[in-house]
């Protein structure tokens, strides 16, 4: 953007006016407001996420996210807004387009009565379409989860919460981070957990995992994070939590399949935890098989 068009996305802080909280994570937290510039309640509803300053998320992080954030345009993704800046640049806060039915967990666990697989198999086929569309931007996401998926309306998902995405370096097929801080090892690929490794093929693995919490309906019962555990033991002596599951994972342990989950579907999950990341599928060859396993769906409904 040209520093004139950047203005149009610089807001101004006044006009926010805070209606509830809708989200918390480690390093913010999202809240419902109202960018109401004629002070008339006829300003639009936006989401707006607030840093929250301590010694891991610095504001440097922060910008990284909101320039991540707007450059992104897809249906897929969740839309930027704008930008307000408080206590004189010392904090500043993201502004996003509202999606009403907030996160897709929350979502299922309310409507599981009457998402039947056609519409998880759509939910399923956005997501990969976004994470294409980042794809061809070299960004990773490396955040991919249920929990970062908004629900737009009854036939609509985003992708959001760009916090821990990069861009791939030209020279190289992969981003290594430094300081992994809280990491959803669970979502991980084995060579993001052993060694940080990160690429469009371990965003492959964790959207696997998406599938699986989809299909799942998210249902706290079977999450990932739990059916881990459980095959760890809960009584994980030495060995830390990553080292175990990175070795249960090379033992060739996988997520079971959920109950009821169409056999071609856990085949789709399968595929993007083969150990290896070259014998991942790609984002694409994953959206034209949901496609496929669609088509099949029309032609004799089961679920
Ligand atoms: C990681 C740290 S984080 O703190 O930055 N953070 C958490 C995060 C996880 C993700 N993604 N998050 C995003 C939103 C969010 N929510 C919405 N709508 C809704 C609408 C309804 C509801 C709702 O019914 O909620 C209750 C509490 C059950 C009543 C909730 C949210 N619209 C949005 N547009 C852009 C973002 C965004 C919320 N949480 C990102």
């Amino acid at each position: 953007l040209s520093p004139a068009q950047r203005d149009q996305t610089l807001l101004e802080e006044r006009h926010l006016r805070f209606i509830s909280p809708l989200g918390k994570g480690n390093f913010g937290c999202v809240e419902l407001c109202r960018y109401d510039p004629l002070g008339d309640n006829t300003g639009e509803l936006v989401a707006v996420k607030r840093l929250q300053p301590n010694k891991q998320s610095t504001l440097e992080d922060f910008q990284k996210e909101v320039n991540t954030l707007s450059v992104l345009y897809s249906d897929y993704i969740v839309k930027y807004r704008g930008v307000c800046y408080s206590m004189g640049r010392l904090s500043m806060s993201l502004v996003m387009e509202y999606l009403p039915y907030g996160s897709l967990i929350g979502y299922l666990e309310n409507n599981r009565h009457n998402v039947n697989t056609r519409r998880m198999l759509l939910f399923a086929s956005q997501i990969c379409k976004g994470m294409e569309y980042l794809q061809t931007l070299r960004y990773v996401h490396r955040d991919l989860a249920a929990r970062n998926i908004l629900v737009a309306s009854d036939s609509l998902v985003k992708i959001a919460d760009f916090g821990l995405t990069k861009v791939i370096p030209f020279n190289k097929e992969y981003y290594r981070v430094t300081q992994p801080g809280e990491s959803p090892i669970f979502w991980y690929a084995p060579e993001s957990i052993s060694e940080s490794r990160f690429s469009h093929k371990s965003d492959v693995w964790s959207f696997g995992v998406v599938l699986h919490e989809l299909f799942s309906y998210c249902d706290v019962n079977c999450n990932p994070k739990r059916l881990c555990m459980q095959e760890m033991g809960h009584n994980v002596q030495g060995t830390s939590i990553s080292m175990h599951l990175a070795n249960i994972l090379k033992n060739e342990w996988r997520l079971p399949a959920p109950p009821n989950c169409p056999p071609k579907v856990y085949g789709l999950m399968k595929q993007c935890w083969a150990y290896s990341f070259d014998e991942r599928p790609c984002f694409s060859s994953l959206g034209n098989q949901i496609e496929t396993i669609m088509q099949d769906e029309r032609e004799n409904p089961k679920g």
